[in-house]
């Protein structure tokens, strides 16, 4: 893909190297992306290949040993460690394979909560929650808590708290990986519409060929570089 004037998230020549000297192993070889926004984009490979590294490096959790990030045009590699937090906490969504909600809140209580924390004033919390909860389809059970729930709501109530703030990108690690693949399907409809309807971006990791029939591009990872994409 070409770079063009609406890449969301641009990045070039990262690179990623934990640790030192002779234990140093270097998971990400120069990788290059370039991805459009409002689009919905699969990340694949083999487990080991560098996905969630990649992830961790564009949701600016974790900083690249070499290379540069650019966000909606800023340089997020210049930024310094709290101009980045701000940046995920404003503008990002973060989902994970294990859904990581608060077992004694209900549904809208973990939404409302991490609006809360984001600094959203209490006067917008609640129809933001509402709202946020409405988009995945889990408005009616919205007041159970995650044991009550199945697997997918769990994880369509992950996906309520990482757009509550309607952020412009999504990052998703594995988000289906504890699914069946019918759940998965119906969250990857949620992706769809999120995508379509709101305009978000979405980079997500799969291992799953059904997902990659669905997204509008793939980037395929190996051994740290990318190695082909459609
Ligand atoms: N903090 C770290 N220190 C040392 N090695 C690491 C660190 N984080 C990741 N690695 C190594 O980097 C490689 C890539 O890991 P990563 O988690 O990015 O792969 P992945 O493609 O997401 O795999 P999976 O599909 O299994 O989640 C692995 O060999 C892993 O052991």
């Amino acid at each position: 893909m070409q770079p063009s004037a609406h890449d969301i998230i641009r990045a070039s020549a990262l690179k990623r190297t934990f640790g030192r000297g002779l234990s140093a192993v270097t998971v990400l070889k120069g990788v290059d992306l370039s991805i459009p926004s409002g689009r919905l984009i699969a990340l694949k490979g083999r487990s080991g290949s560098g996905k969630t590294t990649l992830i961790n490096l564009l949701s600016a959790l974790d900083r690249p040993t070499e290379g540069m990030i650019t966000f909606d045009g800023r340089e997020l590699t210049a930024l310094t460690n709290q101009e980045r937090d701000m940046v995920r906490r404003k503008e990002m969504g973060l989902i994970f394979q294990s859904f990581a909600l608060i077992p004694l809140m209900s549904a809208y209580e973990n939404v409302e909560f991490i609006l809360r924390v984001a600094g959203v004033p209490s006067g917008g919390r609640k129809e933001a929650a509402i709202q946020a909860l409405e988009q995945v389809g889990l408005k009616s059970r919205m007041h159970h808590r995650p044991f009550e729930l199945s697997g997918g709501e769990q994880q369509r109530t992950a996906i309520a708290r990482a757009i509550a703030h309607k952020p412009k990108l999504l990052l998703a690690d594995e988000p289906t990986a504890e699914l069946d693949s019918r759940t998965g399907l119906q969250i990857m409809k949620v992706f769809r519409e999120l995508v379509e309807t709101a305009g978000m971006t979405i980079i997500m990791t799969t291992h799953d060929p059904a997902i990659m029939e669905i997204v509008d591009h793939v980037y395929e990872l190996e051994d740290g570089q990318i190695v082909a994409q459609a």
